[in-house]
Formats: C-alpha cells, structure tokens, sequence
C-alpha cells in the first residue's frame, strides 16, 4: 500500500490553548496515484501532508508509508525515510537565493543516494537554458520549475506539493499541473497536491475533503483529465 493512516490524530498546544488540527483521520491511498486534498483554511491539509512527509509527528494513530510504520520511527529514521522517499514542493518555493539554478537543484541531488541526473532533470522541467542564472531572475512560474526540479532530482517515491500553483496565473499553473502529471506518467511517482482550486482535482485519481480537523470524503475519480483541461476557478 502506498499511503495508510489509521485514527491519526494531531494536536497543537499554544500556551493553554489546543487545537485539533487531525481528528481520527484515516485513509488509503494506493501507490502510484495522484491525490487532491481540498478544504477550507485551517482545516488540517498542511498538517495532514506534513504528517504524511515526516515533517510533523502525529500524536496518535498509526502512518503507514509504502508499508512502513513512520509513526514507530525515531527522530534519526524519520530524517532518513524523508531523505529517501520524499520530495516536497511548496507555495513559497524555498529557493536558496544566492546559488544559481544549477546549485540549487544540487542541493536536492547531494542528500539522495540516487539522484538522477541534475542536467536531465532540467531539461525536463524546462529550465536547462536557464541553469546559472539566480532565482530572483526568474519568473515565479520558473521558480516553481526549479523548486520540482529540487524535488525531483531525488527521484522520490512520493512527492508532496502545498498550493504548487498557489502564486500562479492560469496558464503558468497549468504548465506546473502537466509537469506533476508528466511526473507522474514517467515514474509512477505517488503524488498529493494541495489546492484551494477545485478544479484541480479533476485530474486526480483520489479527492480526499478535509473539514476542521476531519477527514470528511475521499473520493474515486476513473477519469482524470490532463492538466490543460483543468477548469481553473
Ligand atoms: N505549528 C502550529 N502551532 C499551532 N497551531 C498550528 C500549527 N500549525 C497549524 N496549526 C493549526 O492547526 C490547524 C490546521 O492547520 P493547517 O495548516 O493544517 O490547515 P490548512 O488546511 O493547511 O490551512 P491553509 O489552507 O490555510 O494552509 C489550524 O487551526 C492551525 O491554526
């Protein structure tokens, strides 16, 4: 099984104040699927997708990843099964300023045991002809091209995007959106995508709803539609 979470429960104290930010979520989600989770803000999607990358721990409940119990690891195998298997993909970016293109997905490349080609990797995301240039002379879309190259160059497992296309117009998040889907095709990579946009998920294979802590429907789709068909609202 790809992704298996049992009552996964997470709780966050800020002076004497609790939220529930994961309330008895369980869910599957086979390997090899591209995955969509709406809801509104501050219903848990972040929480849920950090818990899911070993970024955050759960605080109950059981996280199964690719058939490993992340739940039972300790802080130095969380680090590893991170390390491993996943790639992440912010709003934000998260480029590191003062090194070029190149550098950048280097920097991905230098913590796998098996990088693929850092070349390759941007030629496939477009940004070969722009290798040495520094992020702050790209567009935001181009950021973003450089940041799924990062992520990429690990050749992950499981790749997990926050608002990927959060920043983006239409077109440029759609190019971002075929990119994850071309990703996809080629590597079989689980992928989960969080979005504001609704209509994102209809290329996904799952729909997972998040609702106050709660997971409130995870959803089939047999038929995802390629990226550019995406009604972008
Ligand atoms: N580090 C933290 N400390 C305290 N509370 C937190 C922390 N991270 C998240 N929360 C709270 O947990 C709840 C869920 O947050 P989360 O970021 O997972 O929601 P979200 O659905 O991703 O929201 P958004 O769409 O705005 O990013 C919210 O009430 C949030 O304020």
């Amino acid at each position: 099984m790809g992704i298996l979470l049992k009552n996964v429960q997470k709780v966050y104290k800020s002076g004497d104040v609790e939220v529930q930010a994961l309330k008895n979520v369980s869910l599957t989600l086979p390997e090899g699927t591209i995955s969509v989770i709406l809801g509104p803000s501050g219903s848990g999607k972040s929480t849920l997708l950090n818990v899911i990358g070993g970024i955050d721990r759960a605080n109950g409940g059981e996280v199964h990843i690719f058939d490993q119990a992340i739940h039972e690891f300790n802080d130095d195998q969380l680090t590893e099964y991170r390390r491993k298997y996943v790639g992440f993909i912010f709003q934000s970016y998260n480029l590191i300023p003062t090194l070029t293109v190149y550098e950048n997905v280097e920097v991905g490349a230098e913590i796998s045991e098996s990088p693929l080609p850092i070349d390759e990797v941007l030629k496939g995301v477009g940004m070969y002809d722009k290798k040495d240039k520094f992020p702050q002379q790209l567009s935001g879309g181009e950021q973003q091209r450089v940041a799924i190259a990062r992520a990429l160059v690990k050749n992950p497992r499981l790749l997990l995007c926050d608002e990927p296309t959060g920043a983006l117009d239409e077109e440029t998040g759609k190019t971002i959106l075929r990119l994850l889907q071309d990703v996809h095709r080629q590597f079989g990579t689980t992928i989960l995508i969080i979005t504001h946009n609704q209509g994102i998920s209809a290329m996904a294979h799952w729909v997972v709803k998040m609702k106050s802590g709660e997971l409130v429907e995870c959803a089939k789709n047999e038929h995802p539609i390629d990226a550019e068909k995406v009604n972008w609202v």
